[in-house]
């Protein structure tokens, strides 16, 4: 069997600090709204060493860890007026969007690129706020991105220059992996699948626990069995060279148990259809975000 890859060693901040693809940043970076994805981000700047001063955080209600790093020089709800932002990152909740926005349209036009967390909300929408021929970005990360283990799908608007989509790789490749689409329709998809997906493969070890319960096991001991199978077959997807059917059939002994449940999970009815409506569904409602 084929070794699995070793697990690269997590950046530290000293390691990285002025090495780092940050690094050379004259900032500010401006990020609007720190909750868990706008956290995630500004944790993964600052693990790869951006300097604190050269970031701005706009956010009424900071975390603890927020207001320290005002101390360490984080620029913590200043006078957006005045700013002239190297990049914006837009990390509020999309339904939050059309009144916190408009009175921040003054930090475009400096040059700098507009980069939105935003479910649903469109290239279109950015470009209305924050006035035509602003360079904007419209990505998709998900939650992993708070241990540096995200996943983000981006698009650039064409005002986007070359140095403008390395920036937004940059900052957002700060929380894990990123790729970039050239058609904006396929980011509805892409949210339903890797944006919303954690949250399904959490479903899973909780369903997993429930069955385990219904099956005769204590419930505590169902959780912990249901929750390490998932993490350790998520590292093992992960760190192993071979796509997801061949581990699934690595599990598979023919006539045996796994073979009996898969007969279940696999049948017309059964889990491609439930996802296929699942990512529909989720498709719908980030195409019903846009406003
Ligand atoms: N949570 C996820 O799994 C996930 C994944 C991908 C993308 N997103 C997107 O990221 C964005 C943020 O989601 P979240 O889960 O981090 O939500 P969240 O509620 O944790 O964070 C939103 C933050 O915005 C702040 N805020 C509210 N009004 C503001 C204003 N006027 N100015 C500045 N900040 C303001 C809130 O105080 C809060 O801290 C959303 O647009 C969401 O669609 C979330
Ligand atoms: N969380 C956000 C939502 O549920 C966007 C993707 C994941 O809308």
């Amino acid at each position: 069997m084929p070794q699995p890859k070793s697990d690269p060693k997590p950046k530290t901040r000293a390691a990285a600090a002025g090495a780092g693809p940050l690094a050379g940043l004259k900032g500010p970076i401006v990020l609007v709204g720190a909750g868990k994805m706008g956290g995630a981000l500004l944790d993964g700047w600052l693990r790869l060493g951006l300097d604190p001063r050269k970031i701005v955080v706009l956010e009424p209600h900071p975390s603890a860890d927020v207001a320290a790093q005002a101390i360490a020089g984080l620029r913590l709800n200043p006078d957006p007026a005045g700013l002239k932002p190297e990049a914006v990152v837009l990390a509020v909740k999309p339904q939050t969007a059309p009144e916190a926005l408009p009175p921040l349209a003054p930090l475009a036009g400096h040059g700098g690129v507009m980069i939105s967390i935003m479910a649903g909300r469109t290239l279109g929408f950015l470009t209305q706020v924050f006035g035509p021929g602003t360079a904007a970005v419209r990505a998709m990360p998900n939650t992993p991105a708070a241990i540096g283990r995200g996943m983000t799908v981006a698009v650039a608007n064409a005002a986007v220059t070359a140095a403008g989509r390395t920036l937004a790789q940059n900052l957002l490749g700060a929380t894990g992996k990123v790729d970039w689409v050239a058609e904006e329709d396929l980011i509805d998809a892409v949210t339903a699948v890797s944006g919303s997906g954690p949250a399904y493969v959490f479903l899973l070890a909780e369903s997993l626990a429930r069955a385990g319960v219904a099956a005769g096991l204590p419930p505590d001991l169902a959780r912990k069995i249901a929750r390490e199978t998932v993490a350790g077959a998520g590292e093992l997807l992960y760190r192993s060279p071979l796509d997801a059917a061949t581990l699934r059939k690595n599990v598979t002994s023919p006539g045996g148990t796994t073979a009996a449940a898969l007969d279940v999970l696999m049948a017309a009815d059964g889990l491609d259809p439930l996802l296929e409506k699942a990512i529909a569904a989720a498709t719908k409602r980030s195409r019903e975000l846009a406003g």
